[in-house]
This record gives structure tokens, C-alpha cells and sequence, in this order.
């Protein structure tokens, strides 16, 4: 049996999955910039203190947008984490 009430609801989250693999994409492509800019001028891959005033305006946009901050929290993180893993590479000279 076929659920059109479902199939409408998936069609929704696939595109929206969609968007977000193309935001990524975006995001990603400036952050190999950043890396590249940040081996070449000799800053650190991580910074802290950035990352806070990243965390803290996620946290409350999420608040008003009704998302769990403690959600957006870990995604940022996840994200970041990989973004200074790419640094670090980049640092070392081993893109790829
Ligand atoms: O803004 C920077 O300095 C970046 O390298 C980008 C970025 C990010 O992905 O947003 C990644 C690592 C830093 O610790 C902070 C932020």
C-alpha cells in the first residue's frame, strides 16, 4: 500500500537533505581557503576563541529558531572538528 501522506513528507526531508549537503559543500570550500591562507601565513588551524563566538550565536539562534541548542552545539562541533582536521593537513602540506 502506497502512503501518499508519507511520500510527500519524504520529498520535503530529501530536498532539505539536499540543501544541506550543498551548504556543506559551500562552507567547506571557503574553510579550504581558510586553511590555505592559515598555512601560508603561519596561524594557528584552531581557534578557540572564534569558536566561542561561533557556539554562542548558533546557541541562540537555535533557541529562536525552537532547535535544541545542545543539537546545534555538537553539529557545529562536528563540523569544526573536521574543518581543523583539514587545517592541520594543510599545515603539514598534505591536502587530499
Ligand atoms: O575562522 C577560522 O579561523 C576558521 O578556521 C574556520 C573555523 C570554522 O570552521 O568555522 C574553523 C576553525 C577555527 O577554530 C574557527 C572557525
Amino acid at each position: 500500500m502506497t502512503d501518499d501522506t508519507l511520500a510527500r513528507y519524504r520529498e520535503s526531508i530529501d530536498n532539505i537533505d539536499a540543501a544541506l549537503v550543498f551548504m556543506l559543500a559551500e562552507r567547506f570550500k571557503i574553510t579550504k581557503a581558510v586553511g590555505e591562507h592559515k598555512a601560508k601565513t603561519g596561524l594557528p588551524p584552531a581557534d578557540p576563541n572564534r569558536e566561542s563566538i561561533q557556539i554562542e550565536r548558533l546557541r541562540s539562534l537555535a533557541k529562536s529558531a525552537n532547535l535544541d541548542p545542545d543539537f546545534s552545539e555538537k553539529f557545529l562541533r562536528f563540523i569544526i572538528d573536521e574543518v581543523i582536521h583539514h587545517h592541520r593537513k594543510a599545515g603539514a602540506g598534505m591536502t587530499g
